[in-house]
């Protein structure tokens, strides 16, 4: 029997039956899919992560669509149920989707969205603020304060690393990575070396267009290189920032071997996913290597952190928060939304998941379209035209 669970319904007689699988911000997101003849029913369940039961609990024997939580274990099980009960779409609340079994979504011709762009700046602006609280050891030296261990300035009192003119290396420029660039090398006019799997044209011709300005204001450039290996990037640089998606290539891509030709000061920053870093490793690093530092935003065992980490005074550590900002959250839950009201009503799929401004402009109509699906090609969905 199905475990009871508890929800919010909206619009009860509505014709296509949504769940969110959580509250989100904002309320544009309700009233899209009300509007358009949804109910919606979203779990008000207090308990921060939904297991695979629950989730089969709440699309019951009926429903059109859920929107679903990056927390959450998209396989197999929760696709044949959502495939059972006449579901077409889910869309997780984020850009990654890891937490998602395509070829299961693929099996069922379950379309599967995303909602990349909205929440690019707030990430990177997160990652540089992990990286300057690094850099400059702002939470130690909030910590001591607080403690009333301040007796007064001294030469040696947490001393910590200038960015100004170092290098900054990204691995994994795409759109947050490329964004993170651009803040370090503007604000501290950091020198940039990267790596990827694909060139970054627009990234480096933005590199070489700004190193011209400054020169052409008597300054000196900053210059850029793209790595051919994300070693090249460890070796060379003096803070490295994680924006990669994590898959098979990225698991673990920093490992024991990998931490151990970064420079002995240099500050690392993961705001992609846990899992890109070998914690039990870095823990053992940071033990090492008391000047080695890094800010984390997302850990190997969330909600959980390996052991050790947090007695580590060179690590800053925060609880998954980088798209976290009011304007970012209330976008990605109208995206997620539109993702599965568009597929509900037969929608085509936007042409350009890098332009879903239309789509987030709270005094328009939103286009008649699913903003970013990321299984279209292979379900064979529609493009709109529009
Ligand atoms: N901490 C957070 O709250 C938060 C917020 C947003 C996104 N994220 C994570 O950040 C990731 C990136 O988001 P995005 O919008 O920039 O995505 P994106 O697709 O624009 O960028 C990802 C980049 O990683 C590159 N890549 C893939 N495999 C690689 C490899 N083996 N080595 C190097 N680079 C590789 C891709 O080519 C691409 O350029 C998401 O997938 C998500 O997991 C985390
Ligand atoms: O992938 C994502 O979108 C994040 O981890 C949450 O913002």
């Amino acid at each position: 029997m199905a475990k009871p669970i508890s929800i919010e319904v909206w619009n009860p007689a509505g014709k296509h039956r949504v769940v969110s699988t959580k509250s989100m911000p904002g309320t544009r997101w309700i009233r899209l899919l009300t509007d358009a003849d949804c109910r919606l029913e979203i779990c008000t369940e207090k308990k921060t992560i939904l297991d695979v039961e629950d989730i089969q609990a709440l699309i019951g024997d009926k429903c059109d669509g859920v929107i679903g939580q990056l927390t959450e274990d998209w396989g197999e099980t929760l696709f044949s149920t959502l495939k059972r009960a006449g579901g077409t779409a889910f869309s997780n609340m984020a850009v990654g989707y890891n937490n998602v079994d395509l070829n299961a979504a693929n099996t069922y011709g379950i379309a599967v969205g995303n909602t990349p762009g909205v929440l690019t700046e707030t990430t990177a602006e997160l990652a540089v603020a992990l990286t300057v609280s690094a850099s400059r050891r702002v939470v130690e030296a909030d910590q001591f304060m607080r403690a009333g261990l301040y007796d007064g300035w001294l030469p040696h009192l947490f001393v910590g690393n200038l960015l100004k003119g170092q290098t900054v290396g990204i691995i994994g420029a795409g759109r947050i990575g490329s964004a993170y660039a651009r803040m370090m090398v503007e604000g501290f006019k950091m020198n940039l070396i990267y790596y990827d799997l694909y060139q970054s044209t627009r990234l480096e011709k933005y590199m070489t267009a700004y190193g011209e300005f400054l020169k052409s204001q008597g300054e000196a450039p900053v210059t850029w290189k793209r790595a051919s290996t994300a070693e090249d990037v460890l070796r060379d640089a003096d803070v490295i920032s994680l924006h990669p998606i994590l898959d098979k290539t990225t698991y673990h891509l920093i490992n024991k071997d990998r931490l151990s030709i970064m420079k002995k000061e240099a500050v690392l920053v993961n705001a992609s996913r846990g899992p890109v870093i070998d914690e039990a490793a870095l823990v053992n690093h940071l033990k090492a290597n008391p000047m080695f530092r890094v800010g984390l935003d997302v850990f190997e065992d969330e909600p959980y952190m390996k052991p050790g980490l947090a007695e580590q005074k060179n690590a800053v550590v925060v609880p998954h928060i980088a798209s976290a900002s009011k304007w970012t959250r209330e976008g990605m839950a109208t995206l997620a939304a539109l993702n599965v009201l568009g597929k509900v009503k037969g929608y085509p799929v936007w042409p350009d998941a890098n332009k879903l401004e239309p789509f987030l402009d709270e005094n328009s109509a939103p286009p008649a379209a699913c903003p970013s699906i990321v299984n279209a090609k292979l379900l064979g969905l529609e493009v709109s035209k529009l």
